[in-house]
């Protein structure tokens, strides 16, 4: 039987949302101090909230850094103000202006965000600057429409809206919704496919994720809720000039992200909380902002890296128990994996592969059988690990084929997990700031069925989706033998233990192949002992594995089949004591 979920679930999910209650909770209390300039401060925060909400997605959990964000906002707040003026198509009612500002903010969110597809980090920060520039110029010299430098009126809020108190009401709920749905998303398996592409971008493909649809469906989102932003920005200011959209706001939007911490809503929360307050209460020198922004973010990354949310992470203080073991139990696989009736093999033939002039795997060819292991062994550079990047789909090879049935995609490594092929890797690659469960279910992205908009909301199938995925990768913890640690942050693990959540993750994908990289690196016999008998009980549930291993005793012991390979050929394939005997093997590999 599968073990008791204990993560997840209402208690938790109620505890989670406290903070968020209680901070929207005294925010619309504010009212009764009658404080109208406080009220005006908590109106902004909360406009730039919903901006920060979408970009935290992109920058807190995706980890691009899209810096000039100011741009988005400037598109919405022109967008909604021309739109209600009538100066290019007959005046629209202000809701109708700020959902089609929406609709332009997703547009342009995915225009900016494309080049993150293929620029990595400041060249990516470098293109959204650019695009910023860009903007301002346009609203600029569109004289006709935007008023150019001397800028135009900002759209007046139809009762009770018109009021300060009312139109605070109305931004402070549109910072909860934005609160709301982007926690869905980042706590569902797009969230955390987002942080896996961050982290540890090769085992994202592995498990099937892909990087491209689901930074798009991000910076739709974004978009759309930094330009309607944008449109109640424009309402509060009055009237809008290029000048308002300034090079510090964007970076008070990314510091407010920085601040919070990577990979968290409520510490960005705070973080804008804070950063839209500053200002006020250091009025006397706001010509310093950007200076004090700049030291803050200085501070922030010397002093604590992981922002507010790690400040307020006080779980991760507690110290672990030293003297843990991992305690696999293969008797759980049965009811995770179950491949018994699949017969396809992988087939690789005649693979040619070369880096420049070395001739990494040169005309290789070997069979991996459903439910049998499969040991792969051979001196340093001998190309174990290259083939078994071919089959991942991570190196298109010069000559031959890949078959599982069908013909695998070269170079293709994110088609793999939707073909039943999973792998762990030589380095275990772990998103070290997510729990182990959070790790497990990374593996298991491609087995949900809810729609980004379906999360989204929150809807039935994404629910029910959170409690499938979730079960499963608890099994699979239970299975490796560390269901205790569900709930630790990866990086707080041993080497040890990392190795097994690898193999978690690759086991709650069910995969009719597992692909191993020397997991037995780094492991005390005893642990060698049980990961065998892992092995082998996954192997009995029909899934072919395919063993790439240094520790000859674990091949020897737990392979039915062993291909030898040497300079990039195969030296030598058979069954275990063939190879132990094989003279060519004992000379080049295993010694006399
Ligand atoms: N990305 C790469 N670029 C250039 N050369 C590479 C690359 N990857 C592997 N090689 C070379 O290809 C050959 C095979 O390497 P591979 O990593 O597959 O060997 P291996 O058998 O897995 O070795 P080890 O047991 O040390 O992991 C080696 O000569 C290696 O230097």
């Amino acid at each position: 039987m599968a073990p008791a979920d204990k993560t997840g679930g209402g208690p938790a999910v109620l505890r989670a949302a406290l903070p968020f209650i209680a901070l929207f909770g005294l925010a619309a209390l504010l009212p009764l101090t009658g404080n109208e300039y406080w009220g005006l401060i908590a109106t902004r925060a909360a406009i730039y909230w919903m901006l920060v909400a979408g970009l935290n997605l992109i920058v807190g959990y995706a980890g691009q850094l899209a810096i000039g964000y100011v741009s988005l906002l400037t598109l919405g707040a022109y967008t909604t103000s021309v739109l209600v003026a009538g100066n290019v198509t007959p005046p629209l009612p202000v809701f109708a202006a700020l959902a089609a500002a929406g609709c332009v903010g997703a547009v342009f969110g995915v225009v900016i965000g494309l080049p993150a597809l293929r620029l990595r980090t400041f060249y990516f920060a470098m293109t959204t600057l650019g695009f910023a520039t860009i903007v301002t110029q346009v609203a600029l010299a569109w004289q006709s429409v935007t008023g150019g430098g001397i800028g135009l009126s900002g759209p007046e809020m139809p009762a009770p809206f018109d009021k300060a108190w009312g139109f605070f009401y109305l931004c402070l709920g549109i910072a909860a919704f934005s609160t709301w749905i982007t926690s869905n998303i980042a706590h569902s398996r797009f969230g955390r496919a987002l942080i896996a592409v961050r982290d540890a971008d090769v085992a994202a493909e592995a498990s099937g994720i892909s990087k491209a649809r689901l930074l798009i469906a991000v910076f739709m989102l974004a978009g759309a809720l930094a330009a309607m932003a944008g449109g109640l920005f424009a309402s509060l200011q009055t009237y809008i000039t290029p000048d308002a959209f300034t090079f510090e706001l964007s970076l008070l939007f990314f510091i407010a992200v920085l601040i919070g911490g990577r990979g968290s809503i409520l510490g960005p929360l705070i973080g804008t909380i804070v950063l839209t307050i500053l200002p006020e209460i250091a009025a006397p020198l706001a010509a310093w902002s950007t200076f004090l922004y700049a030291v803050l973010l200085l501070v922030i990354v010397l002093a604590m890296p992981g922002g507010i949310a790690a400040l307020l992470d006080f779980k991760s203080r507690k110290p672990l128990t030293f003297d843990r073991a991992i305690k696999p139990r293969p008797a759980l696989l049965a009811s995770l994996l179950d491949r018994r009736d699949e017969r396809t093999p992988v087939v690789l033939t005649d693979i040619v592969l070369s880096f420049g002039g070395v001739r990494a795997i040169d005309g290789v060819s070997l069979t991996i059988e459903t439910g049998k292991v499969h040991g792969l062994i051979g001196p340093n550079g001998s190309g174990k690990t290259t083939t078994l990047n071919v089959i991942s789909g991570y190196y298109a090879p010069e000559k031959g084929s890949v078959t599982l049935g069908q013909p695998l995609e070269p170079g293709a490594p994110e088609t793999r997990a939707g073909r039943g092929i999973a792998r762990t890797f030589q380095t275990p690659r772990i998103v070290g700031e997510a729990s182990v469960i959070d790790n497990v279910m990374i593996g298991a992205t491609i087995q949900g069925q809810a729609t980004f908009m379906e999360t989204l909301f929150s809807l039935p199938r994404h629910r029910a989706d959170e409690r499938r995925l979730r079960g499963a990768a608890m099994t699979a913890l239970a299975a490796v033998g560390l269901e205790a640690l569900a709930d630790v942050r990866a990086d707080r693990l041993q080497h040890s233990e990392l190795r097994f959540v690898e193999i978690a993750r690759a086991l709650v994908l069910r995969p009719a192949f597992l692909m191993l990289d020397e997991p037995a690196a780094g492991l005390s016999v005893s642990e060698i002992e049980r990961l065998a008998a892992l092995i082998k009980g996954i192997s009995r549930q029909g899934t072919g594995v395919l063993l790439v291993e240094h520790h000859a005793d674990l091949i020897f012991d737990i392979c039915d089949h062993v291909t030898v390979l040497n300079l990039g050929r195969v030296l030598a394939a058979g069954t275990p004591s063939e190879i132990r005997v094989h003279k060519e093997v004992v000379s080049a590999y295993l010694g006399g």
